[in-house]
């Protein structure tokens, strides 16, 4: 049954589809993003059974993304991009109800969504009388305390709100909640089911956290996530004529279980090195060029390998000194052509560099950073040791550091 905020119920509108909407904390780059899709995608997976619910997970745009800093000349324009640059959506519907966000639009000039649920931690976590936090799941209605609300959402009347998010200009909301929320995302059935609305938002869904981290579910969620085949194509064209590296090496990806660590990958180390905002962010956590330098050496001639190829974000300035420092070795970056660059983006090059990255025989990432996380994950996909892909740098060369989590495959 349908019931409207003012409390009317309908049983013909029960027949009618529901969407579901969602927007991540502005400033988050692309691989937090899809790890946030995946909690959604999981719910929504699980909501539209329990509840028999003609329900969709409309995937939002990606929009102007902070680290997409390349000059408008070089790549045309960052804003509004549809997930099929990036994935291949019909395996994602293969797991969970999900549309793109212009086959929701159709074209529509303009359209009204019934409620935002803008997402939001606690105020007083240490609430509890031993001071301890609290974590049992709940959620109940706040005032906000969400930044950008502010410029988000612009009251015009008691029902109306003008919407700025995902780039749109002709989106209105009859009503914006702010929701104090604590729990996985599976507890958003709650309150999807105590205001059941048609078309809502989950606005800063990142405050949701994952249902079963880790789990068989989650891991076919993330099989599901397959890249769009071009990506997969320039990739292997690179590994083919820079790498001497094949899918001949084993390892399936996607849906199919490949043969148990079998995988064994193209004979070259590869690197994830994350610069940039972790300089300053992370800085102790991230080595200066000198010390990655001494650490892939040391890699190299353990591994017997003559070639690594580095995926980073940082300046070609960087790279040069990097490769100085390793004047024995074949230090190799992916660089796009023209053409790639504008068809494809900061976005589609960022994951061409993960694709070649997962094929590597030996993997060494950066500490916290979620795109090196996601290089981790599409390797237990293929199938490799987990002692050739759960390593990260350390800041410096002669001591240990902490290295990251194991989080194995599970089918
Ligand atoms: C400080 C935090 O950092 C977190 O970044 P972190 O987890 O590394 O990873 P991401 O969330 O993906 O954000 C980093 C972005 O920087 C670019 N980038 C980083 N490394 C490379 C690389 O090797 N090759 C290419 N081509 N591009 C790279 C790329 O656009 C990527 O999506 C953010 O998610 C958080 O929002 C926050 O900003």
């Amino acid at each position: 049954q349908f019931c409207s905020k003012d409390g009317e119920c309908s049983e013909e509108s029960s027949l009618l589809p529901r969407f579901i909407l969602y927007d991540v904390n502005r400033p988050e780059g692309f691989n937090l993003r899809r790890d946030v899709y995946m909690r959604l995608a999981i719910f929504i997976r699980e909501y539209a059974k329990t509840f028999h619910q003609d329900v969709h997970l409309v995937l939002p745009p990606w929009h102007s993304l902070y680290h997409w800093q390349s000059p408008e000349e070089e790549v045309g324009s960052q804003k509004l991009l549809f997930w099929d640059n990036f994935f291949d959506v019909p395996s994602m519907k293969a797991f969970a109800p999900v549309i793109k966000m212009h086959e929701f639009l159709e074209g529509a000039k303009k359209f009204e969504i019934d409620q935002v649920f803008t997402l939001q931690h606690y105020k007083n976590l240490l609430d509890s009388k031993d001071g301890l936090i609290d974590w049992k799941p709940r959620w109940e209605r706040g005032s906000c305390n969400q930044p950008d609300s502010a410029w988000k959402y612009r009251k015009i009347k008691d029902d109306e709100f003008e919407v700025n998010m995902w780039g749109y200009k002709n989106i209105t909301a009859k009503s914006v909640l702010c929701i104090s929320f604590q729990g996985e995302a599976s507890l958003l059935a709650d309150l999807l089911e105590e205001f059941r609305p048609r078309i809502a938002v989950i606005d800063h869904a990142e405050v949701a956290l994952h249902h079963n981290f880790g789990g068989v579910t989650y891991w076919k969620c993330r099989r599901s996530m397959r890249f769009n085949k071009q990506l997969i194509k320039l990739a292997s064209d690179f590994r083919e004529e820079y790498l001497n590296s094949n899918d001949g090496g084993g390892g399936g990806g996607g849906w199919r279980p490949p043969p148990p660590r079998k995988a064994i990958g193209g004979p070259y180390l590869a690197v994830h090195l994350r610069r940039k905002d972790f300089l300053v962010g992370r800085r102790d956590k991230v080595p200066t060029i000198e010390e990655a330098a001494k650490q892939i050496k040391k890699l190299l001639e353990k591994h017997t390998l003559s070639t690594v190829f580095v995926a980073t974000d940082a300046p070609n300035l960087e790279f040069i000194e990097l490769r100085n420092r390793l004047m024995d070795f074949s230090v190799l970056r992916y660089k796009p052509s023209k053409e790639v660059k504008l068809l494809h983006k900061d976005g589609g090059i960022a994951i061409i560099d993960q694709i070649i990255c997962s094929h590597a025989r030996y993997f060494i990432g950066s500490q916290d950073s979620t795109f090196s996380f996601r290089i981790q994950e599409e390797r237990e996909i293929l199938g490799f040791d987990p002692d050739s892909t759960f390593n990260s740098f350390c800041v410096n060369s002669e001591t240990e550091c902490e290295q990251p989590s194991r989080w194995k495959i599970t089918y």
